[in-house]
């Protein structure tokens, strides 16, 4: 591809886990982050190599220095390279709340990637960028959704190289059909939760029932997501590997599960590492869901942003 000076890059939100697909599931939603890259000359640069600029709701509390994810990641893919990355101005519109369990991390991860493998003249593969992107995120539920775009499926491929097998980690990936009845319904509170803390409250180790429970109920998600079939979707939304310790972070959970559910939802589950919750409903109940989220987080002096979103099937696109 021919060299480009500026790549804007728009990347959707996920939702991971999906109840029962902890650490291995998610799909990309219609919010979205934009991300502009444009080539500068050194002269007019910060010392910190880079310049930031963002807009968007909670725009002052993005890094505008080297800390950036956004342009971490975009180092990252021409140190892969083994090349310097060039000296950009990064425009950064916000879409995805910050750490609210909707992949603002990940867009940030897969934002800056693409945008880099754009200005370098596409060198990588879609593929290639991916395993960077799960590499620098640490697990895929997030980032392969916001790559590919739909409801994605990972899991790690079979050791072609066992003795190396830290150095080469492959992907299957595989795309999960949505029956387009079924609405994601978000609720997103005034609240942050870093993916971080919520991981240091899981147990390193879980019992075999509880494996047992969620292998089959992942099982049961998968055909209830495809089919729109009810009571697969209502049995399926249940886990037990990170819910049960995760929900005590999020005040209300109990209330806003009674209610979602009440309104007619299939099921309510914390969306990635929360604090958004996630129902999914028919598209008939949607509005009395939604209203019923909003109403039982209030209760709880909580003031959510409750949106019926959709499933974005393109994933990450760039223009130049
Ligand atoms: N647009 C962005 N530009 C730069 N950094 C970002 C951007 N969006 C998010 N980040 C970084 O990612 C952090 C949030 O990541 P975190 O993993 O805690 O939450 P999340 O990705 O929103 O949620 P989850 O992983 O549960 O879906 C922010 O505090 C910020 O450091
Ligand atoms: N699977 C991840 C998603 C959030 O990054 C988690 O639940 O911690």
């Amino acid at each position: 591809m021919a060299a480009v000076d500026s790549v804007s890059v728009i990347v959707p939100a996920t939702t991971a886990n999906l109840g029962p697909g902890f650490d291995c599931i998610g799909a990309a939603l219609t919010l979205y982050n934009e991300f502009k890259f444009t080539h500068v000359d050194e002269s007019p640069l910060s010392s910190s190599g880079v310049i930031i600029n963002v807009t968007g709701a909670e725009a002052e509390r993005v890094q505008t220095d080297e800390s950036n994810l956004l342009y971490q990641a975009f180092v990252k893919l021409y140190q892969h390279l083994g090349q310097t990355p060039p000296p950009v101005e990064i425009e950064i519109k916000l879409g995805v709340p910050l750490a609210r369990g909707l992949g603002s991390s990940a867009t940030a991860i897969v934002g800056g990637l693409v945008g880099a493998n754009v200005l370098a003249g596409e060198p990588l593969s879609q593929s290639q960028v991916m395993e960077l992107a799960i590499a620098m995120e640490g697990h895929p539920d997030n980032v392969v959704p916001a790559l590919l775009g739909g409801c994605r499926l990972a899991a790690t491929g079979v050791e072609v190289e066992p003795q190396r097998r830290r150095e080469r980690q492959e992907w299957e990936i595989c795309e999960v059909p949505w029956c387009e009845n079924i609405v994601p319904v978000v609720a997103i509170p005034d609240f942050e939760l870093s993916t971080k803390e919520a991981r240091q409250v899981l147990p390193s180790q879980v019992s075999r029932a509880d494996a047992i429970f969620n292998t089959a109920h992942l099982g049961l998600l998968l055909r209830g997501l495809e089919t729109g079939n009810g009571n697969w979707l209502r049995a399926a939304l249940q886990d037990r590997l990170h819910e049960p310790y995760r929900k005590t972070l999020i005040k209300g959970y109990d209330v806003v599960h009674a209610a979602a559910v009440g309104a007619g939802a299939y099921g309510m589950v914390i969306s990635g590492a929360g604090p958004t919750l996630l129902a999914l409903t028919d598209t008939k109940q949607s509005e009395a869901v939604m209203a019923a989220m909003s109403a039982a987080w209030r209760s709880q002096g909580i003031s959510p942003v409750v949106r019926s979103l959709g499933i974005d099937t393109q994933g990450a696109r760039s223009f130049y």
